[in-house]
């Protein structure tokens, strides 16, 4: 197989962090063509290979795999990938940016055909075309299936089973590419006690310790101020919208319920903001711009906190428009005074917009927690809620870290 690369040759010699000086090396090839700056289109050959170059005065244009991507001077010096720039082993930069000359230019550019040998090459063309802009706006960070109660009820996702989550990779994986395609994922057969809930949660997070503890334990006592301590209805919200960065995941397991009602609500975020944008793409914009405040103000017994966050409702990667997270909780919206009377007035709309396709009878999935079947939500794009309930209810659960969930994920192959 022949792997192909791109190297520029920088007239700047190299200057490192330590202070040996270097001139960039060639990699060595046979069939090589070296170009002085010129903007015109260099193609190698054979043409089928379809890769074509052009050196411009400010960036290099390279076409590959049906990608047209430009490249700055200063990225592609600051992306060498020899031994003396970036440290393979820690996958680690080891070249001082800072030392790079802002008027860098390349001497010249080739293509070289190399045989793979183990040997750093330079910029491999597929590692271009992966880590272009140009190629990473095609992608998605995060695959999902977005889903409303059909979607998710036709798709028969299954629950994994406690002793196969725990013990197997497969179990596991399963569940985790579950919670990651859907948002939600179910774990069965759990013993019902905090303990064992705890056990599960760690098995792919680390516990995400708040004001609420770190497993919390929770009834309709009133122990803590806040309507979820309540018998009461809470419709559809995301949690900890107070924090900086809201919590990622949660996870509920339901211990006792003696009584009626507390059915558990489940909402695709995601699915409802991609409604937004079809029908309202200005509206979706706004959602994604406007900074909101959100607050958590507390003062019940020996619980005195006050927490703040602050952020848009829609959080999209500015390079894809690719959401990851949403923060949605009408309860704990703080006073708005962020934006000026004009701009409110169009948020409230989009904001409407959005809230009624959240509220869509059939964007709704209802669920009864039962003792031993623990839930796992991703608090960045699904909302939960609860119907009001009677007699005694207990809930136990915890957050966890998201960057964790999703460490795990990745270590078993996932695209995370
Ligand atoms: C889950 N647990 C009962 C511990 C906390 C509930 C937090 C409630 C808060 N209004 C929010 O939505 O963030
Ligand atoms: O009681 C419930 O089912 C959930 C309440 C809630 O929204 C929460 O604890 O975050
Ligand atoms: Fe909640």
């Amino acid at each position: 197989m022949w792997c192909r690369s791109l190297a520029c040759l920088f007239k700047v010699p190299c200057q490192l962090s330590g202070s040996t000086r270097h001139r960039s090396p060639w990699l060595p090839c046979d069939r090589r063509t070296v170009l002085t700056a010129a903007a015109r289109w260099h193609h190698t050959a054979p043409e089928s290979l379809k890769c074509a170059w052009q050196l411009h005065g400010d960036h290099l244009e390279l076409r590959y795999a049906n990608t047209l991507m430009r490249f700055d001077f200063v990225w592609l010096r600051d992306h060498c990938r020899s031994a003396s720039c970036y440290n393979a082993k820690t996958n680690q930069r080891s070249l001082d940016t800072a030392s790079v000359d802002l008027g860098i230019k390349p001497k010249a550019v080739r293509v070289d055909e190399t045989r793979p040998d183990g040997h750093v090459t330079r910029y491999g063309l597929e590692w271009l075309v992966k880590n272009s802009y140009e190629g990473q706006k095609q992608q998605v960070m995060h695959p999902r299936i977005l889903w409303n109660a059909e979607i998710y009820r036709q798709a028969q996702v299954p629950s994994v089973d406690c002793r196969s989550f725990l013990e197997t990779d497969e179990g596991l994986k399963e569940f985790l590419q579950n919670f990651l395609l859907y948002g939600i994922a179910f774990v069965e057969n759990v013993t019902p006690t905090k303990e064992d809930t705890e056990i599960l949660a760690e098995r792919i997070s680390l516990i995400r310790e708040t004001i609420y503890g770190r497993m919390w334990y929770f009834t309709s006592d009133f122990s803590r101020g806040d309507t979820a301590y309540t018998k009461l209805a809470l419709d559809r919200h995301t949690d900890t919208t107070y924090f900086q960065e809201p919590c990622g995941i949660q996870v509920f397991h339901c211990l006792k319920h003696e009584g009626t009602g507390g059915r558990t609500l489940l909402v695709d975020g995601f699915y409802a903001a991609e409604q937004v944008l079809r029908q309202a793409p200005d509206q979706f914009e706004l959602l994604s711009k406007v900074p909101l405040k959100h607050e958590y103000v507390e003062n019940v017994g020996d619980c005195h906190n006050h927490m703040i966050g602050v952020g848009p409702v829609l959080n999209v990667y500015p390079w894809n428009n690719e959401l990851y997270l949403i923060r949605y909780n009408n309860y704990d919206r703080a006073v708005i005074n962020t934006v000026p009377y004009d701009v409110v007035h169009r948020w409230y709309a989009a904001h409407r917009t959005l809230t009624t396709e959240l509220r869509r009878p059939e964007n709704e999935l209802w669920v009864k927690l039962k003792p031993g079947k623990a839930l796992f939500i991703d608090n960045w794009r699904v909302l939960h809620g609860r119907e009001a309930f009677t007699g005694y209810r207990q809930l136990c659960g915890c957050y966890l870290t998201r960057d964790d969930v999703l460490n795990t994920a990745r270590l078993l192959g996932l695209q995370a």
